[in-house]
């Protein structure tokens, strides 16, 4: 099944993120085909947990501890998260990488906790416009995909892979679906089946030329995750196209 989550990033109060949940539920109601993801900030993920009970949403965190517990001021563990009822963990987002220099090895932690805990990482990966003109894409995406799953071969059904392109993260400016569909069969060649989604510049109008690709497996939506209606629009795009593949 398709993954379609929404990382709200730092963004929406309480009172916001309460809303939100307000009107996207009803809209989703009827959705069967795609699983659907909120990722809120910790900040109103008890909240948030509240009103998704019972319903076919799920709840994400944006970010974990690889520790269970002590003396970690500001952070928080997986124990804490499973206990809100989370059960997925964004792990390595390229924001956390490359503006709090998350490192490989801190990102491999993190998804050994994660596994521990019973809550399914999904692992972030992308390279720079840098990278990309350099023509080092692949073996970016490959060191990072290595480092952080080293050791957890037998675990790789457990875990959910996103193709992020740095250079294509809030900009407008997405992967083109050729380009992403090439990037998603080489992480799937590298690690085995894996469900990979692709994330940056996602939008109503480019969700489902993504979708269309055979190795795209989901999105992971930011900026236009944070209107529900726009953000339900996306897995609309999930659902029509899970229904065209039915259909033949
Ligand atoms: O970083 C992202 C999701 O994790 C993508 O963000 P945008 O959709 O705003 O480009």
């Amino acid at each position: 099944m398709k993954l379609i989550a929404a990382n709200w990033k730092m963004n929406k109060t309480q009172r916001e993120a309460e809303e939100y949940v307000s009107k996207f539920l009803p809209l989703v109601k009827d959705v069967t085909k795609t699983e659907i993801l909120l990722c809120p900030p910790f900040t109103s993920l008890c909240k948030v947990s509240q009103m998704l009970e019972g319903s076919n949403v799920k709840l994400g965190a944006q970010n974990c501890h690889s520790e269970k517990k002590g003396a970690f001021t500001g952070e928080i563990s997986t124990v804490m998260l499973k206990d809100l009822g989370v059960e997925y963990v964004i792990v390595g987002h390229s924001e956390r990488r490359w503006i709090f220099g998350e490192s490989d090895e801190i990102i491999h932690k993190k998804i050994v906790a994660c596994l521990e805990e019973g809550l399914r990482p999904i692992l972030c990966v992308g390279e720079r416009w840098e990278d990309r003109e350099a023509g080092m894409t692949f073996k970016v995406i490959e060191t990072q995909i290595k480092l952080a799953l080293s050791g957890l071969d037998a675990f790789v059904s457990k875990i959910d892979i996103a193709y992020e392109p740095v250079w294509a993260i809030g900009t407008g400016n997405p992967a083109t679906p050729e380009d992403a569909q090439l990037v998603h069969r080489f992480i799937k060649d590298l690690v085995g089946p894996v469900r990979v989604l692709y994330g940056g510049s996602v939008n109503t109008s480019n969700a489902g030329d993504f979708l269309r690709m055979p190795d795209v497996d989901g999105l992971l939506v930011g900026t236009a995750s944070l209107d529900p209606e726009s953000f339900f629009q996306i897995i609309q795009a999930s659902e029509n196209h899970h229904q065209q593949e039915e259909g033949g």
